[in-house]
């Protein structure tokens, strides 16, 4: 790889497109992964916010596959050096939701290439904007950003306290993150990350003390909190992960708010934000 400190204005202004017929299996397992015993998905279906991450998926060939399993940068991704790759949040708009069974296009453009110093350490973050269309219409826009980690110390086994009750405004959610939940995220994403499934990797060479739960699971768990309890469809969704979390023990998620404007988290198994989102619903 090459030299952190390089200029990756090359990579801005790249794009991706990529098209999909939006099966119906892939929402099946979704809910099944997502235990949604209750909705029925059908073809012609509004595929619930967010789910389109199960659409479009990568298609590197085996051999293009780096040593964290992510496919090799210097292709559309750009050669970033620092080797922890972290998904590390999104906005999203809703215009319009995805129909089940209906070709659809994702466009990806590399929007921006930052470097940046943390308490982390030196930080390198890709802006990913990405616009989902169905019959040439825009349905979704979303900014992603992806960052790229140098290594660090080790991060620590968290610690585990007793949840605090919480008010009858607020739903809420205790999350286990078990290997079998995680497995089935990474398959449902095709995300190959090995610090999803493979804990010698995740403990050995990343110095995570478990396997770490997808920045964008936590986002769909979240997500599925204001489904299953708004009044009104989501029009906008953003999240920033704060902490990783890990399949060491549950995590609880809260969402809370009032007028269509809503505050969630999700909080480690120490209390502390691990992951913070805020949500506006559809005027009523
Ligand atoms: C899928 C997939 C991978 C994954 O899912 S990985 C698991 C999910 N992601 C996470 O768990 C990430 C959790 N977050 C962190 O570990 C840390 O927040 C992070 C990103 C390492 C940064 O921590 P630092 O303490 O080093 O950073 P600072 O708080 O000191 O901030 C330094 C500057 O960076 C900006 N920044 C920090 N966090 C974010 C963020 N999440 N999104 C955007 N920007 C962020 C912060 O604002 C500071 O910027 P300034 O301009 O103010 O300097 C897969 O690989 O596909």
């Amino acid at each position: 790889m090459t030299d952190a400190a390089a200029d990756y204005s090359a990579w801005i202004g790249r794009r991706e497109i990529s098209d999909d017929e939006l099966a119906l299996a892939p929402a099946l397992a979704a809910a099944a992964t997502l235990d949604d015993t209750l909705t029925h998905f059908e073809k012609g279906s509004p595929l619930p916010p967010l789910w389109h991450w199960f659409y479009f998926l990568p298609r590197a060939p085996q051999a293009q596959l780096d040593v964290d399993g992510h496919p090799q940068r210097g292709g559309f991704m750009p050669p970033i050096p620092y080797p922890r790759r972290m998904f590390a949040g999104a906005r999203l708009r809703f215009h319009r939701p995805l129909l089940i069974g209906q070709p659809a296009r994702r466009e990806a453009l590399i929007r921006d290439i930052r470097q940046k110093s943390g308490r982390s350490g030196s930080l390198a973050f890709v802006s990913l904007l990405c616009s989902f269309y169905q019959d040439g219409v825009l349905c979704i826009e979303e900014e992603q950003d992806i960052v790229y980690r140098e290594p660090g110390p080790a991060v620590a086994r968290p610690r585990v306290i007793d949840w605090p009750p919480v008010d009858n405004a607020t739903w809420s959610r205790i999350v286990t993150p078990d290997p079998t939940l995680l497995f089935r995220f990474s398959a449902l994403t095709f995300n190959a990350h090995r610090i999803h499934y493979d804990r010698p990797y995740a403990v050995d060479e990343e110095g995570y003390p478990g396997l770490v739960v997808h920045g964008p699971l936590t986002a769909v768990l979240l997500m599925e909190l204001l489904r299953k309890n708004a009044p009104r469809p989501v029009a906008s969704f953003s999240f920033r992960g704060l902490a990783p979390l890990f399949d060491l023990a549950p995590f609880r998620l809260l969402c809370s708010g009032n007028d269509g404007r809503m505050s969630l988290e999700a909080l480690a198994p120490d209390g502390v934000a691990a992951m913070s989102a805020s949500a506006d619903l559809m005027p009523a």
